[in-house]
């Protein structure tokens, strides 16, 4: 079977990339990208293609390539519903906020929405793939709703996790390490999984196109992130133990990393992780574990989570310490606010929660980030609910120019490792900063003996000899 019609329900950061590739990519596809927030699809179809909703390097070329030609961007959800042959479920999965498994489990509602909005609009039978990172068997689930609720029609249900990491989106999209399909074992099953496979082999070598059954596929998904937030949380753990030993994490990391059977990916000691993803999805997958009655299984992953937190109070911590035990008053800059470079994404960034801890003793925070907008930054703020809206913008102020951030700080912390922070003019930033100014580098990218040369007192994670 050859799909030409595809609609893609959600048009986040990867609802939007992936499919402005597969359209790239594919141009004899008719892709339409569907969402109900009108801002967002108002942005993707917007002139001006460096005002996007999602910041990816390259991602402009690749819609400016492909909207209008094959690629569509709009609201009506139930036309391209209908339309197609084949629709991406590529919603938000966000940790629930209430209820049962409040604060571990993924809140499936809007999954479940696009489920009965699919059945309630079809009109032919059709493919759902599910895009959206989803707790294992929750193929049942979709599937549930659409057989019973759709007018007697045929549904695949197929699991195609996506594994791009934000920043790096259309080069992980244009170039993936594997491409997973899971699907049902019968000969529906294997047609729908063919179908796919089909899309991607556009572009994809055929041997990086694995297919498994459907509850591998989902589980893979979450493993991957499991395996890949422990990596991060584990050198973390060491870089602790190297601050008390002089040892330091660079200097092990390489070392450790050089054993092929280690590898040196995902060995950067850091303020802690953050993004959307690794803590959602372990948190779901400790969820089921436990309700599976597994709690060993469920404690072991757990523990990557809280040296995660850790980590982030641990650098709260160290300012506060290093600044005579208070910050009461004090101006310290943040430089960075998203969870990593080349983002504009912010969700579950540690910078969030660096300046929660220190705004609890009342410091006056000043933040450059060179992407993330002021309005994000007080909405991520506000969400956390520890103070009035009104104390986070009184506490908090947001700049657009990295010197006059630093103009009269006590402390500079580094948040985020954007490339500019590296070329900046640091005897400049230092003469402006009240003395002893001090510098504490949560991402290990800046050339610290440099730094103290110029006089900063400098403190990064995993050393101690500065
Ligand atoms: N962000 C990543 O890097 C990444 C990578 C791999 C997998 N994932 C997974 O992909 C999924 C989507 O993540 P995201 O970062 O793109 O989220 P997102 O919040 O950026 O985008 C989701 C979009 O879905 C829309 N939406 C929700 N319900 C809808 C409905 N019923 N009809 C139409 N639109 C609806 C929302 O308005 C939103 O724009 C999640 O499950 C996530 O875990 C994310
Ligand atoms: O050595 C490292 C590597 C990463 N990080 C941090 O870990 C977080 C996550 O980074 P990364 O994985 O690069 O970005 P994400 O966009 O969150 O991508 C992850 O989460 C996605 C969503 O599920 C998956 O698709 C990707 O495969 C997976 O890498 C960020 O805060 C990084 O700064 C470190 O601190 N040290």
């Amino acid at each position: 079977m050859k799909v030409s019609k595809i609609c893609c329900i959600g048009a986040g950061y990867v609802g939007g990339p992936t499919m402005a590739v597969i359209a790239q990519k594919c141009p004899e596809i008719t892709v339409t990208v569907v969402d109900i927030n009108q801002a967002r699809i108002d942005a993707w179809n917007g002139e001006d293609l460096d005002k996007l909703p999602v910041y990816e390097p390259g991602l402009d070329r690749v819609v400016a390539e492909a909207r209008g030609r094959n690629l569509f961007f709009s609201t009506d959800v139930n036309k391209a519903i209908k339309e197609a042959e084949m629709i991406f479920i590529s919603v938000n999965t966000p940790t629930k906020t209430y209820g049962e498994g409040k604060g571990m489990a993924a809140d499936l509602k809007w999954v479940e929405l696009c489920a009965r909005q699919i059945a309630a609009a079809s009109e032919k039978n059709k493919i759902v793939v599910e895009k959206s990172t989803l707790p294992v068997r929750t193929a049942q689930a979709v599937k549930d709703i659409l057989d019973n609720t759709g007018n007697g029609l045929k549904f695949q249900i197929l699991s195609n996790p996506e594994f791009l990491a934000e920043g790096t989106a259309v080069e992980d999209l244009l170039d993936p390490d594997r491409v997973l399909i899971g699907g049902d074992d019968t000969p529906e099953g294997r047609e729908a999984i063919n179908a796919l496979v089909e899309i991607y082999a556009s572009w994809v070598p055929k041997d990086r196109i694995l297919t498994t059954n459907v509850w591998s596929s989902e589980l893979s998904k979450l493993t991957a992130n499991a395996f890949l937030a422990q990596r991060v949380s584990s050198i973390n753990a060491i870089s602790e133990l190297c601050e008390v030993t002089e040892a330091d994490v660079s200097e092990v990391a390489r070392a450790i990393g050089a054993d092929s059977r280690i590898g040196s990916k995902f060995l950067k000691a850091s303020v802690g992780f953050g993004g959307s993803c690794f803590q959602k999805d372990i948190l779901n997958m400790v969820y089921i574990s436990r309700s599976y009655g597994l709690h060993e299984v469920a404690d072991y992953w757990e523990q990557v989570i809280k040296m995660n937190d850790h980590q982030k109070a641990r650098f709260a911590k160290n300012i506060i310490r290093s600044l005579y035990n208070t910050v009461n008053g004090k101006k310290i800059t943040f430089l960075g606010w998203a969870f990593k470079k080349d983002t504009n994404d912010t969700r579950e960034s540690a910078a969030i929660y660096v300046a929660d801890h220190l705004l609890n003793e009342q410091a006056q925070i000043c933040v450059y980030d060179p992407k993330v907008s002021a309005e994000k930054i007080y909405a991520d703020l506000d969400y956390l609910n520890t103070r009035s809206s009104e104390d986070n913008r009184k506490y908090v102020t947001v700049v657009n120019d990295p010197y006059e951030a630093c103009l009269d700080s006590h402390a500079i912390a580094l948040l985020t490792e954007w490339d500019e922070f590296v070329s900046y003019d640091w005897s400049k930033i230092y003469n402006a900063m009240l003395q002893p100014a001090q510098l504490f580098d949560g991402r290990n990218i800046l050339p610290h003996q440099d730094l103290k040369k110029i006089g900063f007192r400098v403190s990064a994670i995993g050393k101690s000899n500065i």
